[in-house]
């Protein structure tokens, strides 16, 4: 699989928990719970990935900074924003105007 793949086949995944019962999934219930609890996640996760980096333990750096971007990732879907609109802006800091074509962001 195609590592930008995982990214917008993941954004597909989330943005389909929108519509599923509360108590169904992990993403869901984090939905219900509102902006505040998904804010205080990404919060709890850079934490942790600081003290991994710390540690200078490199599996639990990887680790901790997949569920970093996990939770940047539900935050960005229950905005309305796709990963897409994150790589466009890396793209453009990085001098690449129109490097992804997709974007998605409603505002
Ligand atoms: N990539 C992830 C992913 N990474 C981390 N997590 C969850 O994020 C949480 C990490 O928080 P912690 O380490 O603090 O663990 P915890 O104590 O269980 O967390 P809390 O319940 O206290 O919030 C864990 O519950 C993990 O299971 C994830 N949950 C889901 N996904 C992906 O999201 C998709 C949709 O998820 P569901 O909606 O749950 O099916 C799945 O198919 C996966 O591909």
């Amino acid at each position: 699989m195609q590592h930008d793949s995982v990214l917008t086949q993941l954004a597909d995944v989330l943005e389909s928990r929108k519509q599923a019962p509360a108590d169904s999934s992990y993403v869901a219930k984090l939905y219900a719970k509102g902006l505040d609890s998904i804010l205080k996640k990404v919060g709890e996760e850079a934490t942790e990935t600081v003290m991994a980096a710390k540690d200078g333990d490199k599996d639990k750096i990887v680790y901790e900074v997949a569920d970093l971007w996990f939770h940047t990732l539900v935050l960005l879907a229950q905005q309305n924003l796709h990963p897409d609109d994150v790589l466009n802006e890396l793209a453009r800091r990085f001098g690449m105007s129109g490097l992804v074509e997709k974007a998605s962001r409603k505002d």
